[in-house]
């Protein structure tokens, strides 16, 4: 050992003696309490352990990028919750840890999700869109039911071409009675044996410990959520009804060319991690953003009127709008950014680790295993970058010659080599939602039996990780009786 003083840890709360900084981690609104840290401790990146266990948050961008990007051979791997097996969630993607495994899963990721690539998915999204414009004319009041059927409909079709109708197809009824468990065991709180691992050696006075039989039904969960899909895809190829999918395309492949247990594997467990396992994998981001569109749309009646001018003088009122119209309607490019920057539905996104060494950063130390939370929510409220930042404005992404400007990363997709590997995808879904409801309908505050607008319940729910558009009733007004007629003969 040298004699040389070790660099200090950033600043944070000053740590107690054995338990560290237990007592002050924030059991809720963490981005934003990490935000209050951050001028309580005049510091943009902040520590804070407990049990030997380290916790950095990076407040700005800047550090983000240094830390996450540009040393990205250190920072990309995810803590190992010792919860994930007895879950059976050790193979969803977005938990692996940083090594060949998680590379050749990436790796399949990126070759059905890159741009490209993505665009084969555009026949399916138009469909699913246009069917939930179709539901909305028939039971708009049930527009939170409408918009899950929507995602879970398109991703398992996307993965499995499964097609489900209805919410209470088992899958679904599966998949979300799994979540619920799930996220409470991963909520800080729930089980603490997801921020501290060593916990699991302790007794059951522990609140985590007692939690191995909710984690056993949440496995027994996943499996048959797995179970249902890979059957239903099995039978459709024998019987020749199967439409193509990740899934059943590589099975083609299989029965044709062959295949590796090791490549069905990859198959299955990015199926399977899409279609949202873990509560805050793909599914309920998505599902997320467009609550909040809704909700900011029934408060902003003239950021609709501003979409539809836009819309009706390019895509007129004969047809509705598709992924090709994208690049001319810069409105409703500022609208799809600024839902981003105002509810990020990931707002310290997914915890990267440090995993092969110390390391030194401004003058800090940072030891090998410490937790690194990016703090987008702080980095897309920054009024130094976004004045006014609790604002939903989507002209602030447009210069002064009324071009939209260069701000185009949207960074709820997260950092580096764990980015969010279906971010091409969940952009054209978001993007093509709102340009046909905007095409299609005026959203309005619902009204009560008197008359009277409703006001709109604005609040979130935190889920894990996740921030959930709490739900909230608004009307959806057809534009014209053309439109309606429109949708109508369209779905
Ligand atoms: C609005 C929608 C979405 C948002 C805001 C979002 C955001 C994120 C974020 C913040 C991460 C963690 C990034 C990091 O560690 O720095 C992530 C990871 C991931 N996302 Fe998304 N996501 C969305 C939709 C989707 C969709 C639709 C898919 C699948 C088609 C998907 C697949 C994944 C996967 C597999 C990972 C794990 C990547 C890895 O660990 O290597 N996401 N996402």
């Amino acid at each position: 050992a040298s004699n040389r003083k070790r660099a200090p840890y950033p600043p944070g709360p000053k740590p107690l003696p054995l338990i560290g900084n237990m007592l002050d981690f924030p059991s809720s609104s963490l981005a934003q309490e990490y935000v209050e840290w951050g001028k309580k401790y005049k510091s943009d990146i902040l520590h804070a352990e407990a049990l030997g266990n380290h916790v950095v948050i990076l407040n700005s961008r800047e550090d983000a990028i240094a830390l996450l990007e540009q040393h990205a051979k250190l920072y990309s791997d995810r803590p190992q919750m010792p919860i994930f097996p007895l879950m059976g969630w050790e193979f969803n993607v977005a938990l692996l840890p940083y090594g060949d495994e998680w590379r050749q899963h990436r790796r399949v990721c990126q070759q059905n999700f890159n741009p490209q690539t993505a665009r084969k998915y555009e026949s399916l999204q138009m469909e699913k869109v246009r069917g939930f414009l179709q539901s909305l004319i028939e039971t708009p009041e049930q527009f939170d039911a409408h918009n899950k059927v929507l995602s879970v409909s398109l991703t398992m079709n996307m993965m499995y071409g499964y097609d489900i109708k209805s919410i209470h197809d088992r899958v679904i009824e599966v998949a979300e009675a799994g979540n619920v468990i799930g996220s409470r065991l991963m909520a800080p709180g729930g089980s603490l044996i997801n921020i501290f691992p060593i916990l699991r050696h302790i007794p059951p006075w522990v609140p985590g410990a007692t939690s191995h039989k909710e984690a056993k039904e949440v496995k027994d969960l996943t499996a048959e959520m797995m179970r249902i899909p890979t059957e239903f895809v099995k039978k459709s190829l024998a019987e020749g009804t199967a439409t193509s999918s990740l899934v059943t395309d590589f099975y083609e492949k299989k029965y044709s060319v062959g295949a590796t247990e090791q490549e069905e594997d990859i198959i299955k467990n990015i199926a399977y991690t899409v279609y949202g396992a873990a509560s805050d994998t793909c599914l309920k981001k998505t599902i997320s953003s467009s609550g909040t569109f809704f909700c900011q749309m029934a408060l902003h009646p003239e950021i609709q009127r501003k979409a539809q001018e836009e819309l009706d003088r390019v895509v007129g009122s004969k047809r509705l709008p598709t992924l090709d119209d994208r690049k001319s309607l810069p409105y409703l490019e500022a609208i799809y950014r600024e839902l981003l920057r105002f509810k990020p539905p990931l707002p310290l996104a997914v915890p990267h680790s440090l995993s092969a060494e110390d390391h030194h950063y401004k003058g800090y130390f940072i030891p090998k295993g410490t937790l690194v939370y990016p703090n987008i929510w702080a980095m897309t409220h920054d009024e130094n970058v976004y004045p006014d930042p609790f604002s939903f404005k989507p002209e602030r992404f447009f210069d002064s010659n009324g071009k939209l400007n260069d701000d185009d990363r949207v960074l709820a997709y997260g950092f580096g080599r764990r980015i969010c590997v279906g971010k091409s995808i969940a952009s054209s879904t978001l993007w093509l939602q709102i340009a046909s409801v905007l095409a299609c309908f005026n959203i309005e505050k619902a009204k009560d039996k008197l008359g009277n607008e409703i006001e709109v319940d604005t609040s979130y729910e935190e889920s894990g990780l996740l921030m959930r558009k709490r739900e909230f009733e608004c009307s959806f007004i057809p534009r014209s009786f053309a439109i309606k007629k429109l949708i109508l003969e369209a779905a």
